[in-house]
């Protein structure tokens, strides 16, 4: 599909999209925009339906009631979209003792257009270059996936989502056990895909971080309430108002982390009223 010739108006569109798994609704009503190159972060806390809405524009799951639309089309009536859109699961979701070298990991994003039982072909093998500089990868092409650092590993994981040039990039908390300063080298990788007009959307835990990066925040909790970036960055007081009177930034290190008390009782988003949170509690 050549995107420059297609008239939808938005990359990702849920339209009033709930869903449940067989004894858990995790999203209820959500209605979310995300514009052709925008960069968008998603945030909540754990359990709050931030994987399960990254599934469900993959394709991996299906709404319970409302509608998912990719590119302008439901990807469950056209599966094909998915070959547009690069996709970094969790990190631990990967087996890294896996006897594998990094060109030849980047290649297996390659597989499914090379075809089962199909040797690569050269215009294969020059993908995979282009994507290991495009990665910053090239020194590290022959060392073992399993003797890489966690900011390499996830570098690795960027390279076979980006192999087959996708317009969009989805990624789940792609800073998981990454230091802080190979954090914010990934966030800045990002930015330099942003610039190349890839839509971005990611999960991440490092709110104070990548506040500087994006274009908007999606804050998950069952419903979805969508911030443009703070202009200062996201302060304790915003982070307040996204997660409840309990939340706070705890600086230690280049990258802040948010702190919720257990002891808490609710997590507000912005826009969301004490009846909403009042009705999840209920349930
Ligand atoms: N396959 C499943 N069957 C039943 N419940 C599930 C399933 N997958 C996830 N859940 C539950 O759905 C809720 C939302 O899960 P999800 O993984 O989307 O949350 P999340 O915001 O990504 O959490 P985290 O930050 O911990 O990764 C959680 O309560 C989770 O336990």
């Amino acid at each position: 599909m050549d995107r420059n010739q297609t008239s939808f108006l938005y990359d990702i569109e849920f339209m009033s999209v709930s869903f449940s798994y067989p004894d858990l609704e995790v999203l209820e009503d959500v209605s979310l925009q995300v514009k052709k190159g925008e960069f968008l972060a998603v945030i909540g806390p754990n359990g709050a339906g931030k994987t399960t809405l990254l599934k469900l524009i993959l394709g991996l799951l299906k709404p319970t009631s409302g509608k998912v639309l990719v590119f302008g089309k439901n990807i469950n009536e056209h599966p094909s979209i998915r070959k547009q859109i690069g996709y970094v699961p969790q990190m631990s979701k990967i087996d890294y003792s896996f006897p594998i070298n990094v060109e030849d990991f980047v290649l297996t994003g390659r597989y499914a257009t090379i075809g089962p039982g199909r040797l690569p072909h050269k215009y294969d093998r020059l993908a995979v270059n282009e994507t290991l500089e495009k990665t910053g990868l090239q020194s590290l092409r022959r060392k073992q996936i399993g003797k890489l650092s966690g900011g390499q590993r996830q570098r690795i994981m960027i390279a076979r989502a980006l192999i087959n040039n996708p317009d969009m990039l989805i990624l789940d908390e792609p800073t998981t056990a990454v230091d802080p300063k190979n954090s914010e080298s990934l966030y800045e990788l990002l930015l330099t895909l942003h610039q190349q007009r890839i839509t971005i959307l990611t999960v991440s835990h490092d709110i104070g971080v990548i506040a500087q990066y994006v274009d908007t925040i999606a804050c998950v909790n069952r419903k979805v309430f969508v911030h443009d970036r703070p202009e200062k960055g996201i302060t304790d007081e915003t982070l307040t108002e996204m997660y409840g009177r309990e939340a706070a930034f705890f600086h230690h290190g280049i990258v802040p982390h948010i702190v919720v008390r257990k002891s808490s009782p609710v997590h507000y988003c912005a826009g969301e009223t004490t009846e909403d949170v009042e009705n999840q509690h209920k349930t």
